[in-house]
């Protein structure tokens, strides 16, 4: 069984770090959130689907930036993983493990990450081939002690993970610092308040914060 996240995707989301997740209630304003964070330095991001404007919204986004990394988030059915495919998503996530899920992404060679919290759950993703995995909700979960701690019997895998759940500006440079992070996300960058009042601005400036927290550490991992 091949892994479900190709390895070209895994390098583009170890450069990018950090993936900005958003609910939409509108598609003019998917498109608008997706233009902020590009012009804040953020390329890549990742739609819920939460509300009955976000297939509508991934493909607008999808035509609209073809040069931003599109992903998406809570699929939870193998329908689901069809209709954003066809809608252009990047990639796929979800808060946690569905074998069903996983066998549709793979029918509709779409990258796709399940959630995974406990060491049973790790398990199952390695049985099933995945060696990328989003973690889920880290914060909760125990933040970056946690995480080293679920990986450390594993370590033989491989394994990368994406965390998700719970990281913020201040705690983002606790994850990306393990070797294991590929790259991290949140809504911490265009919360559902800002998208509401429709402050492009305030999103623009919160990704150029994230992007200078990843520049930060890239320079201090250097030195
Ligand atoms: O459902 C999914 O597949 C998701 O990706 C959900 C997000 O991971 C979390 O909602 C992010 O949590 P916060 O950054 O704490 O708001």
């Amino acid at each position: 069984m091949h892994n479900a996240f190709p390895n070209h995707l895994i390098e583009r989301l170890e450069s990018t770090r950090v993936v900005a997740g958003f609910s939409t209630e509108e598609v003019d304003d998917a498109v608008a959130t997706a233009n902020a964070l590009y012009d804040g330095g953020i390329d890549a991001l990742e739609v819920t689907l939460r509300t009955p404007a976000a297939i509508d919204g991934i493909r607008a986004i999808a035509e609209a930036r073809p040069e931003m990394l599109v992903g998406v988030g809570t699929i939870l059915t193998p329908d689901q993983v069809h209709q954003v495919k066809d809608a252009g998503a990047a990639f796929g996530v979800a808060p946690g493990l569905s074998p069903q899920v996983i066998q549709a992404a793979r029918d509709a060679e779409l990258p796709f990450a399940p959630g995974v919290m406990t060491p049973s759950d790790l398990t199952q993703a390695i049985e099933l081939g995945l060696r990328f995995v989003k973690l889920f909700p880290a914060e909760a979960a125990g933040g970056k002690d946690y995480l080293n701690s679920l990986a450390a019997p594993f370590a033989s895998y491989g394994i990368r993970y994406f965390p998700f759940g719970g990281v913020k500006n201040e705690n983002v440079a606790d994850y990306l610092s393990l070797p294991a992070v590929a790259a991290v996300g949140g809504t911490w960058i265009a919360p559902a308040s800002m998208i509401a009042a429709r402050d492009w601005a305030g999103i623009t400036r919160r990704a150029e914060e994230a992007r200078a927290t990843v520049e930060r550490l890239a320079l201090s991992e250097v030195a």
